[in-house]
């Protein structure tokens, strides 16, 4: 007997069967019309090749089918199913004559995630022993271009969407996610994707690339993670009218409409999973801020772009100064121009600032004086106390028009004759503007009072990056110190040395963050368990790596970075008693470990991609 007739067989009212046979014989006797019984639901269906219809199923069936919730929110017509894959097929061709490079990297992306689908052991073992080779394609650069394009690519979902039409039903929709338990959450509402702006319903590509991460380094069991895309419309002019788009095609909501929604999304997920993680990732700045105050004592949350790249940056800019053979407490003399005061751009200049005031003796003056070695520039130049309608953020690193003036510059100077007058110790990006360290910008950084100057081209994708490392060492000289967003390779500077580049991204301290949250078992994410993280990154690197210009690790050793940042994280947590244990280890058990049993502690829990034994049991 066929599985079909079986499942027939087996359905439950012979009083259905009949009644659906009359129905069929006085309306039509199209094969494609007769209901299929299906003893499935949710996952399970969209993984049957049998029964998925994708992005088809209507909104009914979703409903009975349990399969709210893990599908994008557009429903999509046959024809629309079939245009949105022969474009796909065709952008292969186009791509192959346009751009061989992205065909190269879409495809690798493509078989990985085919292999992510069929086989997460193998996937993981793969993405592990070759992190240096992979993550440019999980993650930063080609994830945007996924983002991008994932209209196209979209094949099987993957992770959750709660959309604004799911408003009053995220509560129930969130019991149709399989796993009885997820550690680790990372959320996006689309609206800044890396540097690529607001993609919408398309950007879970980034929570997803972010979470591989999460597996690949801090050893989070793939089964407890969860990507998760909030669809709140899309300001993409572009999308909304797209016919293909897979989200919804509407303008973003905005105000207490915008936070109804979030706060429904992080009610469900708490209400299910307590002890879950919620990282956000790439929320427009506007929202980023809002949202982390909104929630941080009382979720256990943190946001990525603010924090963790805070920490990344300071670990950084710690890493330069040693670079320049000087000891990490001449920080405070550090002068720093950023560009860009985005969620990224503020996030680190608040953490610099209080590094720097730390350092300073930590007290209201310490704080002051260390606002005055920032230049920060916008889209709109140099911000100072003149900018009208100045963000709040920004408002504490607005410089004072005297002050200025004597420096030769006012408000809105543009980023060149800014760092031709502070000649800056430390140019840093974050903008999103690709080739925004023009050569007139990298020419006037060579009047830096620094004997090293340091460049943060840290905006992302690779196409966003301020500058080329050739460009740096090319212009302003060899002994630069040099960090992307996105991996470059080192310049080989023809005279027998290498320009080193090193990836400054938030890749080095968000999966430590989390690991050591989920092991700490504290309900919130503080602030000094976010400095630890920083400084355990800072301190990873050996005098002599640093007189290199080697200020971050090589991503080969994310995994035992990412062991000591968490272990960093637990410890702080210990310190602040904030930590309430995990599993069997309890805050008590917790207390006692020391350094090394800590580090021990980590390296136990952390998921290693092995076959298990598996063994059937009847429910
Ligand atoms: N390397 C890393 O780990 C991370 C990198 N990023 C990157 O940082 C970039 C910015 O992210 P957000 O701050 O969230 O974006 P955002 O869009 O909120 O901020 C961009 C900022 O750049 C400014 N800007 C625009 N044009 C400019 C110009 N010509 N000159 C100077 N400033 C200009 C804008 O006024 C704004 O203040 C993105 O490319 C993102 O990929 C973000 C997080 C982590
Ligand atoms: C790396 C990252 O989080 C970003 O570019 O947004
Ligand atoms: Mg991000």
């Amino acid at each position: 007997m066929s599985n079909f007739s079986r499942q027939i067989r087996s359905s439950s009212s012979m009083f259905r069967c009949l009644h659906y046979r009359l129905l069929y014989r006085s309306f039509t006797t199209i094969e494609g019309h007769r209901p299929t019984i299906v003893h499935k639901q949710g996952l399970d269906i969209l993984h049957d090749p049998w029964f998925n219809k994708g992005t088809a199923f209507s909104m009914t069936e979703r409903d009975r089918l349990e399969l709210r919730g893990l599908l994008p929110p557009n429903v999509m017509s046959n024809e629309q199913q079939i245009e949105r894959f022969m474009t796909d097929l065709k952008r292969l061709e186009v791509n192959a004559r346009d751009g061989p490079s992205d065909t190269n990297s879409l495809a690798k992306w493509r078989i990985l995630n085919r292999l992510h689908d069929r086989n997460e052991t193998m996937y993981y073992k793969v993405l592990i022993a070759k992190i240096e080779e992979y993550a440019p394609i999980v993650y930063t650069p080609t994830v945007g271009l996924v983002c991008q394009k994932y209209s196209g690519l979209f094949r099987r979902p993957r992770g959750m969407y709660f959309s604004a039409a799911d408003r009053g039903e995220m509560m129930s929709m969130v019991y149709n996610w399989p796993a009885e338990q997820v550690d680790m959450i990372v959320v996006t509402d689309g609206s800044r994707i890396l540097g690529l702006g607001d993609l919408g319903v398309q950007g879970i590509g980034i929570a997803i690339g972010k979470l591989d991460l999460y597996v690949a380094a801090a050893g989070i069991n793939p089964q407890r993670v969860l990507p998760i895309m909030i669809d709140v419309g899309t300001n993409n002019e572009a999308l909304l009218k797209d016919p293909l788009y897979l989200g919804l095609q509407q303008h973003r909501l905005d105000g207490d409409e915008y936070i109804a929604v979030i706060d429904e999304f992080m009610e469900a997920v708490f209400t299910r999973w307590p002890h879950v993680i919620v990282q956000f990732e790439d929320f427009q700045s506007k929202w980023a801020f809002k949202l982390l105050q909104r929630y941080r004592n009382s979720y256990r949350m943190f946001n990525d772009d603010v924090q963790g790249t805070a920490g990344v940056a300071i670990a950084g800019l710690l890493g330069a100064v040693r670079a320049q053979g000087k000891p990490m407490i001449d920080f405070p003399k550090q002068k720093i121009v950023v560009a860009g005061a985005g969620s990224a751009g503020i996030g680190v200049l608040n953490a610099a600032r209080k590094t720097m005031a730390r350092m300073l003796g930590n007290n209201d003056l310490a704080y002051e004086s260390a606002g005055s070695q920032f230049w920060v520039v916008d889209a709109n130049g140099l911000i100072t106390e003149e900018r009208e309608n100045i963000d709040d953020d920004a408002k504490p690193f607005a410089r004072k028009t005297k002050e200025i003036g004597r420096q030769g510059l006012k408000e809105g100077a543009s980023l060149v004759e800014v760092v031709r007058e502070v000649k800056p110790d430390v140019l840093l990006g974050l903008s999103a503007v690709g080739g925004l360290f023009s050569k007139e910008v990298l020419e006037a950084l060579k009047g830096s009072t620094s004997t090293r100057p340091a460049i943060f081209a840290m905006s992302n994708p690779t196409t966003s990056a301020e500058c080329t490392p050739e460009e740096a060492f090319s212009i302003v000289g060899e002994n630069v110190v040099f960090a992307s967003g996105s991996p470059f390779p080192d310049v080989d500077l023809g005279n027998g040395h290498i320009g080193h580049c090193n990836q400054g991204n938030n890749m080095y301290l968000f999966p430590g963050i989390g690991l050591g949250t989920l092991l700490s078992g504290s309900r919130v994410v503080s602030d000094g368990m976010l400095q630890a993280a920083a400084e355990c990154l800072a301190g990873y690197m050996t005098e002599e790596e640093v007189v290199k210009g080697i200020i971050y690790p090589s991503i080969s050793s994310i995994r035992d970075i990412t062991k000591q940042v968490a272990a960093a994280v637990i410890s702080e947590a210990i310190e602040e008693d904030l930590a309430e244990g995990y599993r069997e280890m309890d805050a008590r058990e917790l207390r006692k470990l020391n350094k090394d049993e800590i580090i021990s502690y980590v390296e136990d829990n952390m998921w290693s991609p092995e076959y298990p034994t598996l063994i059937y049991k009847k429910d």
